[in-house]
């Protein structure tokens, strides 16, 4: 599908310059209605010009951004009708909960009353029902960025566009809310652009992940795809992946792909420990460097020599190395 039949997002040849500086060049990406399609990339590779140009913060030097074939070229930012969302909630502090999501609302002529319901509605949405006279300033990090989703959902944005909105938080924190958000985004069919750095973000929040390289997109596709087929190795490594020769082939080993066995490829153990909860051994191989190996049985100690066997249910060949 192009032009004019196209419903959603539609980036096209995109490019993002800042003086000698290309962060974009030649993006195409589609986002359909009621999709949430994940950015991520390493630091600096453009994820955020992309982000910034779709929202129209950002001019492009090459391309079109349009929304249901509409040419956004030349519409203002408050004009798309898109909400945007980032890391840093950008609150306002001045005012408590309903206020700062009562902001987001495009309904200035409704009843007082009916503009209650939908902050009231929003608030539960979020997880946050009865939180609605607190100032911002006594919740926590998570809860700031809970009340930011309420407020930029809102007005109903036709696209909402998220910018690390959970960078700032820790861990365990950012995984939980990052399943929330998908649910909360799926809920509400809201077509969603979401940008991190963090794999295990990407691939918990959207239908299909954007690989982002230099500039460049350099794998499109649903979280079991990439991580089925992941193009060469730099993704794959990007993707969580261990990447090593192994009998002439280039073999991508997932966190799981490793385990002690009889026979295998050799190597000396230098410690154990819990992996997310997991018994595991880092093992030295020649050639490899140090791994892990997810171990069934007793501990080894330190020192001693192992093999270990691949799990190819865990570990994919790579064809398109570089
Ligand atoms: N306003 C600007 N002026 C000049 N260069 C910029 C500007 N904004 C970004 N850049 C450069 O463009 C490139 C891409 O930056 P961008 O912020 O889009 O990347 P990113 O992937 O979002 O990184 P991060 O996650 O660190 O924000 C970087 O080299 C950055 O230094």
């Amino acid at each position: 599908m192009r032009g004019a039949e196209v419903s959603g997002l539609e980036i096209t040849a995109a490019e993002v310059t800042y003086g000698i500086t290309t962060a974009v060049a030649g993006v195409d990406l589609h986002v359909s209605a009621g999709e949430v399609v994940a950015v991520l990339g390493p630091s600096g590779c453009g994820k955020s010009s992309l982000l910034r140009a779709v929202a129209g913060l950002e001019a492009l030097t090459a391309g079109s951004v349009q929304w249901d074939g509409a040419e956004l070229a030349g519409v203002p930012v408050h004009r798309r009708g898109f909400g945007l969302m980032f890391q840093d909630g950008q609150l306002f502090p001045h005012r408590d909960v309903a206020g700062n999501v009562e902001f987001g609302l495009r309904m200035a002529r409704a009843s007082r009353t009916r503009r209650a319901d939908r902050v009231a509605a929003l608030l539960d949405l979020v997880g946050l029902a009865g939180f609605g006279s607190r100032p911002v300033a006594s919740l926590s990090g998570g809860e700031q960025q809970r009340v930011a989703l309420a407020r930029a959902l809102a007005p109903r944005p036709r696209l909402l566009l998220l910018d690390e909105p959970l960078s700032a938080l820790d861990r365990e924190l950012r995984e939980s809310l990052a399943a929330e958000l998908r649910r909360i985004l799926t809920e509400t069919h809201t077509t969603a652009l979401y940008v991190t750095h963090d794999h295990d973000e990407a691939f918990a929040v959207a239908d299909r992940v954007a690989v982002m390289r230099q500039a460049q997109l350099v794998q499109v596709g649903t979280p079991a795809e990439l991580w089925r087929a992941p193009d060469d190795a730099d993704v794959a490594r990007f993707l969580g992946y261990r990447v090593v020769e192994h009998e002439g082939q280039t073999v991508a080993l997932g966190p799981d792909a490793l385990t002690l066995a009889p026979q295998g490829v050799a190597g000396t153990v230098r410690a154990t420990g819990f992996s997310r909860g997991r018994p595991t051994a880092r093992v030295d191989v020649p050639g490899w460097g140090e791994v892990t190996a997810v171990m069934t049985g007793d501990l080894p100690d330190p020192g001693a020599e192992v093999s270990l066997q691949i799990d190819w249910r865990y570990a994919v060949v790579l064809c398109g190395v570089r």
